[in-house]
């Protein structure tokens, strides 16, 4: 597929995109609990998560998303991983993508070892590429002092470098993580960042969503910041931090109006995206 990517009067060809959007928005319906005297109860209550949106990610980048919370991020990445669809617009992706969310189910009364095997085979690994893969992971996880203890005895952070290190295993094409990677040390970050680089090397594409501003100005090449489901900037993740800070300061300082006008100055200045997907005419 080539898409063209057109925004104002420049028009950008994109061979080969890993992820594209196109005017993608989602309303979550949801029934309202009953509550005494409460007048919604029962009814079904709208939430609109995401604003139409279009968006063209191509192999070899990793993006960054940031936002307060309930802004929209995860909707997004569960968008482009397929596992909700859109209320409107078309997603499409190059190949399933892999998401290791801080939920990813993994066993706590299974061993690290046996939960290495049963992630591997959820994820398609046989047998065969399971033992092959299996040292690398347990490196990477760093845990080859706990692999034969029960997962419950594991602390949040080894938990999480283990879904990484399990997820980042079957060479995804798309890999996409939440939040997993703020609890780990130092070292683990180091050897994430090595083993994020080696997946977009290999023309994978990454997306990471991560309160930590650091950690995305570390591990990505590109950011995206969502507020109450817009898209307010795409582009270099130190610039992208420093705005998205500012207005997280501004709030803290409960200076409501400079962090409004902060949001719009961002909004008015991204413009509009139109996606053609040329492969499709005759
Ligand atoms: N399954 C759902 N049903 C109804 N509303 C939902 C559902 N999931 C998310 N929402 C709502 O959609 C909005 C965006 O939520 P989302 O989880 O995408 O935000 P987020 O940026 O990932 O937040 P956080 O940083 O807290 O994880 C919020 O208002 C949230 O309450």
């Amino acid at each position: 597929m080539t898409v063209v990517s057109r925004a104002a009067d420049a028009a950008v060809a994109v061979k080969d995109p890993a992820v594209v959007l196109r005017d993608v928005s989602m309303v979550y319906r949801v029934r309202a609990s009953k509550g005494r005297g409460e007048k919604a109860a029962g009814k079904v209550v709208e939430v609109r998560a995401l604003n139409p949106l279009s968006l063209v990610v191509s192999h070899g980048e990793s993006v960054g998303i940031v936002g307060r919370n309930g802004s929209g991020k995860s909707t997004l990445t569960k968008l482009i991983a397929g596992s909700i669809l859109p209320t409107s617009g078309e997603v499409r992706a190059s190949s399933t993508p892999v998401l290791l969310g801080v939920n990813a189910a993994l066993v706590p009364e299974l061993s690290g070892r046996q939960n290495v095997v049963l992630g591997c085979l959820a994820m398609g690994l046989d047998e065969a590429r399971i033992n092959e893969k299996f040292d690398s992971i347990v490196n990477l996880a760093g845990l080859a002092d706990s692999i034969n203890l029960p997962m419950r005895t594991y602390s949040s952070g080894m938990s999480a470098r283990l879904r990484f290190a399990i997820a980042a295993a079957v060479d995804p094409e798309i890999l996409m993580i939440d939040e997993a990677l703020n609890t780990g040390d130092a070292q683990f970050r180091d050897r994430t960042r090595r083993r994020m680089d080696e997946l977009r090397r290999n023309a994978g594409c990454v997306f990471l969503i991560s309160h930590s501003l650091g950690t995305i100005r570390q591990m990505t090449n590109r950011a995206l910041w969502i507020d109450d489901g817009d898209l307010l900037m795409d582009g270099d993740p130190n610039e992208v931090t420093a705005a998205y800070k500012r207005f997280t300061w501004l709030l803290s300082k409960n200076r409501q109006k400079d962090a409004a006008a902060h949001r719009q100055s961002f909004l008015d200045r991204l413009q509009t995206v139109e996606i053609v997907d040329t492969s499709r005419r005759g």
